[in-house]
């Protein structure tokens, strides 16, 4: 609802009153509708503020009515009539003023925002674009290049840019509803005929068409794929082109498209799955809402290579106090200067002091004893990792949590190496970790519901996305990976090039294929993996057992790459070419594509035409069936907590929803179908084999989420 009140003997309040962040909900529509009705007809109110309870403005429209029949007035003739009202109506933004809440307040005559508060049309993150006139307001008010960037990127301002930018006319320290009351009285009684938006004439841009062509194409290229961002640069050009009226018919038109549109289902869909993954739960019992987290003052990070370091820039940028520690003193030198480079740079950008006084560095793995909690990084060997817990287990003060950075090793295992097996979680960092969204938290049988409240809530305090995942080989996106990846090299087998399979993914919306990615980490790294787990031969045999282990398809191919040195990026060649070593640019390699076809004719093996439809049926079909696998399990506790892992940690597209998403978009029925007919093809490739959960989806018509 909206609270209407008369303040100051004339100035109309009209208070925003839906917890938690305002949106604009049926309901809350309707409020405002009848209080600035009142407002309007009451002789007394010369003047009006409207502002938003419990500190925050408006988060705008309620999100979770667009797949409802939306009742109640509509946002755009509410906002028209804001601002064709004949008093001044001023907006009093403190918090958040995002999407429909600022176009809201740009329908107001005013705006006064708090130095704190957040401006922002971020709808396009949800495959909208904002459709109450701010398409069409905003590139009045400030013009069409800042606009533009608002509008195609989501991105929120701080009151100061907003100031800077023309969006608010005045930011205040002080209680803003009282500045906006004030502000309000000295404007009363004067003209409003110059603070309609709508009525301004849009900013010429000079050079309109050309600087619209290369809008479009740069949106194109960073879209990779979704649709939103082109429809926001479509309807700022209407703007800029045609009148306010036209202009809006256009945007109606535009948001008409979105708004029933897979993508905007899938995105929406993300934004509660991030913070659906906040409420975890473990087969044991434990939950978000009944397990306290420990405070934690001291964190200390064990190993300072590459991860390890990311670490601590990680840990410092949250405030806390951390001990770094790192045995070979030529590593520990060259961290500490890794470390305070990487925290001024990201002081730089985030207009922050940089932080490196936080950071204590020792060689000695006994300068952890004070820490709340402990992340071991250290090289991703069992045995060393063994040693490294007794160790902590013995140093670290009664209490401390033992957390271990491992990519895929059994936690639990770890956990029996310490006296407190309770107090072991994974704390598994994506790299570069101080840049990586995502954090999964793997809790073992014995980790207590304590010990995963504290990672997760350490996580949140990182700004990362947390989720809690149960303890198994790879996690949840490693584990999900291993299949990817074999089908990527299955498809090489047969006829395929990294090329084709690469495009196939891009074009699907992922950032980098398969290939690439593999060249950008290392070929060596999964190299030591499979020489580990026994299945590397040496050189390259023929006959059927070559490509067969463990009674499974086999391909060597990434370890006969290895054998030659090449390990991609680093060593300038992988499954690509790079001018140099370190060099980042791939380009195709005709080596490789001759050391296809001759390991294809030793292996005789026929090349035939693989397509872009197989190349994604194969690879993310088999991954979403390891999903169906993991749920089954309850290695991951809901399909969310894989398809935000995915999305913030592997790349996969948003404006796709995450794999399980996808899978229900495809529909399961056919996803399933497809596995038979490639598994029927393929009967020694396990992954193509449904999984029973998924069998029993489809046979009970049941459906994973209740989005679809
Ligand atoms: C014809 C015209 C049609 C369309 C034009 C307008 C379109 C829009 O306005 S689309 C919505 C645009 N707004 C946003 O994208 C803002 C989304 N919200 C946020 O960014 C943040 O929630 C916040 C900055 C406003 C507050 O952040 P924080 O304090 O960290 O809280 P949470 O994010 O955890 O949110 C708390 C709680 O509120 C739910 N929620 C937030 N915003 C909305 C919303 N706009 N509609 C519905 N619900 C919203 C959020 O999901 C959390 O609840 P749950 O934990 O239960 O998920």
């Amino acid at each position: 609802m909206a609270q209407f009140s008369l303040v100051s003997a004339s100035v109309g309040l009209i208070t925003l009153q839906n917890p938690p962040v305002n949106a604009l909900s049926a309901v809350l529509r309707q409020g405002i509708v009848d209080a600035v009705e009142k407002a309007l007809c009451d002789p007394k109110v010369k003047s009006v503020v409207i502002c938003g309870q419990n500190g925050i403005f408006c988060g705008g429209a309620d999100i979770r009515e667009f797949g409802t029949n939306m009742r109640g007035p509509p946002l755009i003739p509410m906002i028209h009539a804001i601002e064709s009202a004949n008093k001044p109506m001023v907006a009093a933004i403190e918090g958040s003023a995002l999407g429909g809440g600022l176009e809201l307040a740009l329908g107001c005559h005013y705006r006064i925002a708090h130095s704190q508060a957040r401006l922002g049309l971020p709808e396009v993150t949800l495959g909208l674009l904002p459709a109450a006139g701010g398409s069409q307001r905003l590139p009045r008010l400030i013009g069409v290049p800042a606009a533009l960037n608002l509008i195609t990127t989501g991105r929120h301002v701080t009151a100061a840019e907003a100031l800077q930018l023309g969006i608010v006319d005045q930011v205040t320290d002080h209680n803003t509803v009282d500045a906006a009351v004030k502000f309000s009285q000295s404007v009363a009684g004067q003209s409003l005929d110059g603070r309609r938006i709508s009525t301004y004439p849009c900013p010429v841009q000079p050079n309109l068409d050309a600087f619209f062509e290369e809008a479009m194409l740069k949106v194109r290229q960073s879209a990779r794929g979704a649709i939103a961002p082109v429809a926001c640069v479509q309807a700022v050009r209407a703007a800029a082109t045609l009148p306010y009226a036209q202009g809006m018919k256009r945007e109606k038109e535009l948001m008409a498209t979105l708004f029933t549109s897979g993508q905007a289902r899938a995105l929406q869909y993300c934004f509660f799955a991030q913070r659906a993954v906040g409420r975890w739960s473990t087969p044991s019992g434990g939950r978000w809402d009944t397990s306290k987290p420990r405070p934690v003052h001291t964190a200390a990070v064990i190993g300072l290579g590459t991860m390890g370091r990311g670490i601590t820039v990680a840990l410092a940028q949250t405030g806390l106090s951390v001990v770094a520690v790192e045995t070979q003193v030529k590593q520990l030198t060259e961290a500490k200067q890794a470390v305070s480079g990487m925290l001024e740079r990201g002081a730089t950008r985030r207009g922050a002091a940089p932080t490196p006084d936080r950071i204590t560095y020792s060689e000695n793995i006994q300068a952890v004893a004070g820490a709340d909690l402990v992340i071991e990084a250290v090289f991703e060997d069992m045995a060393l990792k063994e040693k490294v817990f007794r160790q902590l287990s013995d140093v670290c003060k009664p209490g401390a949590l033992l957390c271990t950075n491992t990519s895929a090793l059994d936690i639990d295992h770890l956990a029996s190496q310490t006296r407190n097996p309770e107090l072991v979680v994974g704390m598994h960092f994506f790299a570069p970790a101080h840049v990586m969204k995502l954090l999964e938290v793997v809790y073992g049988p014995r980790s207590s519901s304590q010990a995963v409240a504290t990672a997760m809530q350490l996580g949140k305090k990182m700004g990362k996305i947390s989720v809690a995942v149960g303890n198994c080989r790879g996690f949840v996106g490693n584990r999900m990976l291993k299949p990817y990846l074999e089908q990527a090299f299955f498809l090489l087998e047969e006829g395929a090039t990294p090329e084709l399979v690469d495009r196939a993914l891009e074009d699907f919306g992922f950032p980098m294929g398969v290939f690439k990615v593999s060249d950008l980490s290392g070929l060596d790294v999964g190299w030591r993996v499979r020489k580990a787990d026994g299945m590397v031969e040496s050189g390259l045999s023929t006959g059927p057992s070559a490509r067969i282990r463990q009674g499974r398809r086999y391909s060597p191919l990434g370890d006969l790459l290895c054998e030659q040195g090449r390990f991609g990026q680093k060593t300038g060649r992988g499954w690509y070419l790079y001018d140099k070593p370190g060099g980042r640019v791939s380009k195709s390699d005709p080596w490789l594509h001759s050391f296809l076809e001759e390991y294809r004719v030793q292996q005789g093996l026929v090349a035939r035409r693989v397509d872009q439809q197989e190349v994604l049926e194969r690879c993310l079909f088999a991954l979403i069936n390891e999903g169906f696998q993991i749920l089954e399990e309850g290695i991951a506790a809901g399909p969310e907590d894989i398809d935000a892992i995915y999305v913030f940690g592997y790349g996969w597209p948003r404006h796709r929803g995450g794999p399980m998403f996808y899978a229900g978009m495809v529909g399961l029925a056919k996803v399933m179908e497809r596995l038979d007919h490639y598994h029927q093809a393929h009967p020694d490739e396990p992954s193509l084999q449904p999984c029973s959960l998924l069998r029993r989806l489809v046979a009970s018509g049941k459906k994973l989420h209740s989005q679809l």
